[in-house]
């Protein structure tokens, strides 16, 4: 073990996490104690890595909340990269879920003091990224616990949450859809992941979780949770059913616009009496009713109703198909907004990527786009004043070429990938466009480009595991494991970039969607 770290001494291991360990370290100057997280070597290659990593480091270290732990330094060492940071006794929330010690009023409580934090983070235009039970510590003073989020914005610089396939489901059970299908989170993403904390405090496990990242991920793009029933409410409102309704929202837009918002609703669910949200009743609320007594209660719900998950997962065939072309899911749920909408989009810093509106899920509604023909020659350039460049094509318009995409890839997947390359000129960021470009280049057989694409997606902060969010990929995905038509180095690093289990043996395939290419 390391002795010294800097100019810290080292006391003792606090523990391992995704990025590196953790010790418990000391200031020789001030008699201060710390706790010091080392980031492994690979998380931090390259003189870039290492810059965004001071930045996000720096952006984390002006938040100063009683909330938040406070990053007093970043530094480096004989080559080990460390942030000293607060130093928290007591447990992490992992933990306290794990052995179930909070009773519900407790995690209402827990969960309202991360609000407070996320709302003080999100005003200084700071997002998290990865609210996790173990990113949050938690200490008893006597009676009152006092609940602190550690790690902001490092994720995004250290990509924790896509390391080591150990995990990969831990992490992405928190992640909201719009930030899984666009790659762009905003602070409504950051709620989001409360909403399944607080979930998976009251029912003992989480509203999104499967055994394979793909189930998680499709659960978490587009299926509702199970409905709590009324024991898993005891001593707090029975309406904090509406309030984890309207947290866990697939849309941004229906969810709690601001932190401050939520911490007060989760405040005003601490009270049993507590009637709800204000306004008219939402149609979906996430209780059950309560039994009438003398009547048994319903055992929970323990099989979710996701056949159409488990058909694509699990067994494949004409589900998957019909899946990957389903219509774009109706949502119901509608809650009356509490606050004055103060949208996280007027949030500005340069760490915080402008909010946008999530690319819709594969849809069928037609387009009101014109096709891009790939092969168009370009028109001479004509004398006069420089042309003025085209406007950047909005995220919609993005959204709506990729829906073309996604509907011509068995019959045109040339005219695809044009649209695919055309997003990509304007949004080199958007995860859909890569994962739609490589499907079609597996159907036009042109193997050897696909790592390629991965790659360039990866330079542009994309993992490739957020493919699996997109039903035409992990389709073409279960169509080679069973007709085997890559290459064995094209296959071998494109699964190597995919978690371990994202195709189950013994899963059947679809039927064929893809013409095999001629040889010729
Ligand atoms: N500021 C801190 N004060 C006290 N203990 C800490 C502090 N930061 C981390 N720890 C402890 O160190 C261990 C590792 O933490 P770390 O945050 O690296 O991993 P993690 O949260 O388990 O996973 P991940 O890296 O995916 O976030 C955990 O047991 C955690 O509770």
């Amino acid at each position: 073990m390391l002795h010294t770290l800097g100019r810290f001494n080292i006391l003792k291991r606090l523990g391992q996490g995704a990025m590196g360990e953790v010790f418990l370290g000391q200031d020789p100057a001030i008699g201060r104690e710390v706790a010091l997280k080392t980031i492994h070597r690979e998380a931090a290659q390259g003189a870039e890595a290492r810059d965004r990593f001071a930045r996000e480091a720096r952006a984390a270290g002006t938040l100063n909340h009683p909330n938040l732990v406070t990053i007093h330094e970043f530094g480096e060492a004989d080559g080990v990269l460390y942030l000293a940071m607060e130093y928290v006794p007591g447990a992490d929330l992992e933990a306290m879920l794990r052995d179930r010690v909070l009773a519900p009023v407790e995690a209402l409580d827990i969960l309202a003091q991360v609000c407070d934090g996320l709302a003080y983070a999100h005003q200084k235009g700071v997002l998290h990224r990865d609210i996790k039970p173990s990113n949050i510590r938690v200490r008893r003073d006597g009676e009152r616990l006092h609940a602190k989020v550690m790690d902001f914005g490092i994720a995004r610089v250290a990509g924790s949450d896509m390391t080591g396939t150990g995990t990969l489901l831990g992490t992405f059970g928190y992640m909201a859809p719009e930030y899984l299908q666009t790659g762009r989170p905003d602070p409504r993403s950051d709620l989001f992941a409360v909403g399944v904390i607080l979930y998976e405090a009251l029912a003992g496990h989480r509203p999104f979780d499967g055994d394979t990242t793909a189930t998680v991920l499709y659960k978490l793009v587009n299926e509702e949770p199970a409905p709590l029933p009324p024991s898993d409410f005891r001593g707090i409102s029975p309406q904090a059913g509406l309030l984890l309704a309207k947290a866990l929202a697939k849309d941004p837009a229906q969810r709690f616009q601001s932190a401050e918002a939520m911490a007060k609703a989760l405040r005003d669910a601490m009270d049993p009496a507590w009637a709800g949200l204000a306004g008219t009743p939402p149609t979906k609320v996430l209780a059950r009713p309560t039994v009438p007594s003398g009547s048994q209660a319903t055992p929970r719900r323990k099989v979710w109703p996701w056949a159409a998950a488990l058909v694509l997962l699990g067994a494949g065939g004409a589900g998957a198909w019909a899946w990957a072309h389903r219509p774009a899911p109706v949502r119901v749920i509608s809650l009356p907004e509490p606050e004055p909408a103060a949208p996280s989009t007027s949030v500005s810093s340069p760490v915080v990527p402008s909010a946008t509106a999530p690319a819709p899920a594969e849809s069928r509604t037609s387009p009101k786009t014109e096709r891009v023909e790939p092969t168009s020659p370009k028109p001479a350039p004509k004398p006069g004043p420089a042309p003025k460049a085209p406007p950047r094509m909005t995220e919609e318009e993005a959204a709506e070429l990729l829906n073309e995409a996604g509907r011509g890839l068995v019959d045109q997947p040339q005219g695809s990938l044009a649209l695919c390359d055309r997003v990509l000129r304007d949004h080199p960021m958007n995860p859909r466009a890569y994962a739609l470009k490589v499907t079609a280049l597996y159907g036009l057989g042109r193997y050897q480009e696909m790592p390629g694409v991965l790659d360039a997606g990866k330079e542009h902060g994309v993992k490739p595991v957020q493919y699996l969010a997109f039903g035409h990929f992990t389709a073409m995905l279960r169509e080679e494991r069973r007709e085997r038509r890559l290459p064995p180095d094209v296959r071998e690093s494109i699964l190597a970039e995919l978690p371990v289990g994202t195709l189950r043996p013994g899963a059947r395939a679809l039927q064929p969607r893809f013409q095999r290419p001629s040889r010729d």
